[in-house]
C-alpha cells in the first residue's frame, strides 16, 4: 500500500481562461490541485476570460507564450506550496481544442537543450513563427470552410472522412488561413501542434505527436484509418504532413520528461509522459463515461457528449477518436456561448453575484410560464446563428423579459438546445440514463437542478468540476498500464464514483415536453432568417 500512496501522477489542462492541474497517488486518490488563470494571473498579456477578440469581432487568438509562461508560473507556484515532484511516475495533459501552436525552424533544437537555470518563456521566446495562435472560439474562416468543403466532394464527405463537417474553428481551416494570408510565417513553420501537443512537447523537451482523439478535431484526419487524409492534406496547404508529424494513440507513452524538468524541479528521469488530448475527451475519461450516459460540460463552451460504437458522422455535430478505447468514438457537440453567457445575464440581472442569479432560478417556475430565450451572444456553433431572441407564451418576440425571467430562460434555453441536438443525433433518454455534469458551472446546485428537469433524468458529478484533469491524471495511470495490455475500465476501477447531485422534479416531463418542441422551431426559424438575411 505504502508503494501506491508514495506513487503520483499529474494531469494538466490547458483550458481557455486558465492552466490547471490536479495531483493522484497510486490509489487514485486526488492529493493536490492548483492553477493559473491567465487574466489574473498574468495580466501582461491583456487577455479577457484568456483570449484576444480582434477587432473584426470573429478572429480569436492567444499569446503562445501566455501559455508557456503559464506553466513556468504553475510549477513554480507548486514548488513553493511544498510539491514533491520527485513522486511523479508519469504525467498528461489536456488542451482547449482545436487551437494551433506554429513552431519556428530551430524550435526543435531549442527544446531539445533548454538550461535549467532559466525560465521557459525566457527560453521559448522566440520559438514561434505566429505568435498569437487561433483558438476554437474563432469564426474568421468561412472561406476556407467553403473550400474544404468543395476539395473533398462536399459536407457530408468530409464529414464521413474526418468526423465534422467544416468548422471555421476547426484547425485545418486555420492553417489554411494562416497559409493564405501569411505566408512567410507558414512557411518559416517547423512544426504545427494542436494546443494539447504543444503543452506535452514542453515536457518531452521535443515536438510530441497530436493524439487520435483531438486529432478528430482538425478536419484532416480520418477518423477510421487514423492517418491524415489525402484529399485534406492536399486542399489544406502544401507540406503539411511534415509539419504536422503521424498522429499517435492517446494512450501512447510518449518518452519522458525533458532534463529540464529534472533538473529545475526533481522530477525522477524515468518520469513517463504520455500522449496529451483534447479537454472534451480528457473529461470523457475523467468522469468515467459508461455507454448510454450522457456528459455534459459546462466550462468555457457549453459541450455535450457520449461514447458511442458505431459512428455515423452527420453534418450536425462531431465524432472524435475514442481517447480510452481504440475500438470506439465519442460524439460531441459544442456550445460557444456557454459560461460567458452566463456571467453576462449574472451581471445585468443578478448584480454579479451567483448566489442571486441561483435564487432567481429557485424562485421561478419550471417551465417560465411559458417564455423562451435564446442567446447568441457570438455566432453560435450549434446551431450557426447570432443575437438575443426571447419569446413569449405565443410565440410571439418581445424585446425584454424581466430579471428573473431572463434567468430562467437563459439556462433553460441552453439545456433545451442541449437536448433537442442530443436527440438529433439519435440519442434517446431511457430508464437509468445518467447526466454526468462537470466544468466550473456544474458546481451550481441550481443550474443543475434545470439541466435535470429539461433531461427528465438524474444529474451526477464528479468531486472535482475539474474531469479534464483528472481524467489526464487517470490517463497518466492508465499509460504506463497500457503498455501491459490493462483497459482503462481496469485501470482506473478503483477511482470514486460519480455522485448523485439533483433528481428531476416531479412533473418536469409534461412541463418540458412541449417546450423542446416550440424550442426546436424557433431554433430554426431563426436559423432560416440568418440564411436569408
Ligand atoms: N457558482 C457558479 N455558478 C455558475 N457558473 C460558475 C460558478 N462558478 C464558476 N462558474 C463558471 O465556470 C467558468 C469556468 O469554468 P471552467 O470549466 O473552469 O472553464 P475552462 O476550463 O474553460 O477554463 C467561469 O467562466 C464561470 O462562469
Ligand atoms: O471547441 C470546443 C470543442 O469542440 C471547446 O469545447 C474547446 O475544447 C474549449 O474548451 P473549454 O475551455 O471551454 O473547456
Amino acid at each position: 500500500m505504502a508503494a501506491l500512496t508514495d506513487s503520483c501522477y499529474l494531469g494538466f489542462d490547458f483550458s481557455t481562461q486558465q492552466l490547471k492541474v490536479v495531483a493522484i497517488d497510486g490509489n487514485l486518490q486526488v492529493t493536490h490541485q492548483s492553477n493559473v488563470q491567465f487574466d489574473g494571473n498574468l495580466p501582461e498579456f491583456r487577455t479577457h476570460g484568456g483570449v484576444h477578440i480582434h477587432e473584426n469581432g470573429v478572429t480569436v487568438t492567444s499569446p503562445v507564450l501566455m501559455w508557456v509562461k503559464a506553466l513556468d508560473l504553475l510549477l513554480e507556484k507548486m514548488k513553493t506550496a511544498g510539491f514533491d515532484f520527485s513522486r511523479v511516475k508519469a504525467i498528461s495533459g489536456s488542451g482547449q481544442q482545436h487551437g494551433s501552436v506554429y513552431w519556428k525552424k530551430g524550435a526543435r533544437k531549442t527544446l531539445q537543450c533548454l538550461d535549467p537555470g532559466r525560465y521557459l518563456h525566457s527560453l521559448l521566446q522566440n520559438s514561434f513563427a505566429v505568435q498569437d495562435s487561433p483558438v476554437w472560439m474563432d469564426s474568421s474562416t468561412a472561406e476556407q470552410c467553403k473550400s474544404l468543403e468543395c476539395a473533398v466532394g462536399g459536407a457530408q464527405q468530409l464529414a464521413n472522412i474526418t468526423g465534422s463537417r467544416a468548422y471555421e474553428r476547426f484547425t485545418a481551416n486555420q492553417i489554411a488561413k494562416i497559409y493564405g494570408l501569411q505566408q512567410d510565417r507558414y512557411n518559416d513553420t517547423e512544426r504545427i501542434s494542436l494546443v494539447s501537443s504543444f503543452a506535452a512537447s514542453l515536457f518531452l523537451g521535443d515536438y510530441a505527436p497530436v493524439d487520435y482523439s483531438d486529432g478528430s478535431g482538425m478536419n484532416i484526419m480520418d477518423i477510421f484509418t487514423k492517418q491524415w487524409s489525402e484529399p485534406c492534406l492536399k486542399a489544406t496547404a502544401p507540406q503539411l504532413a511534415e509539419k504536422l508529424g503521424d498522429p499517435t494513440p492517446p494512450t501512447a507513452v510518449l518518452g519522458v520528461v525533458s532534463p529540464y524538468f529534472v533538473k529545475r524541479f526533481g522530477f525522477p528521469g524515468d518520469c513517463k509522459v504520455v500522449a496529451f488530448t483534447g479537454d472534451n475527451p480528457g473529461s470523457l475519461a475523467g468522469m468515467r463515461l459508461q455507454e448510454g450516459d450522457i456528459a455534459v460540460s459546462l466550462g468555457t463552451s457549453d459541450t455535450v457528449f457520449l461514447w458511442i460504437k458505431e459512428p455515423r458522422p452527420m453534418v450536425e455535430g462531431h465524432i472524435f477518436c475514442n481517447p480510452v478505447d481504440f475500438q470506439s468514438y465519442m460524439a460531441l457537440i459544442c456550445y460557444k456561448n456557454g459560461s460567458l453567457t452566463r456571467e453576462r445575464i449574472r451581471n445585468k440581472c443578478a448584480r454579479g453575484s451567483w448566489e442571486d442569479f441561483s435564487s432567481a432560478l429557485r424562485s421561478s417556475p419550471m417551465g417560465n410560464n411559458g417564455n423562451i430565450g435564446i442567446y447568441f451572444d457570438a455566432v453560435e456553433i450549434t446551431p450557426p446563428a447570432l443575437g438575443i431572441h426571447r419569446f413569449d407564451q405565443h410565440d410571439k418576440e418581445v424585446a425584454a423579459f424581466t430579471l428573473e425571467v431572463e434567468i430562467r430562460a437563459l439556462v433553460e434555453g441552453q439545456f433545451l438546445a442541449k437536448r433537442v441536438h442530443a436527440q438529433k443525433l439519435g440519442y434517446r433518454i431511457i430508464q437509468g440514463t445518467r447526466v454526468l455534469a462537470t466544468g466550473g458551472a456544474s458546481s451550481n446546485k441550481d443550474i443543475l437542478q434545470v439541466l435535470s428537469d429539461v433531461f427528465n433524468a438524474p444529474v451526477y458529478t464528479i468531486d472535482l468540476a475539474n474531469s479534464a484533469c483528472l481524467g489526464c491524471a487517470y490517463r497518466a495511470v492508465h499509460g504506463l498500464a497500457a503498455e501491459m495490455g490493462m483497459s482503462f475500465a481496469e485501470a482506473v476501477s478503483k477511482a470514486p464514483g460519480a455522485q448523485l447531485a439533483v433528481k428531476p422534479t416531479p412533473g418536469a416531463e409534461k412541463v418540458y415536453g412541449p417546450l423542446l418542441k416550440r424550442y426546436a422551431d424557433l431554433e430554426e426559424k431563426i436559423l432560416r432568417n440568418t440564411m436569408t438575411s
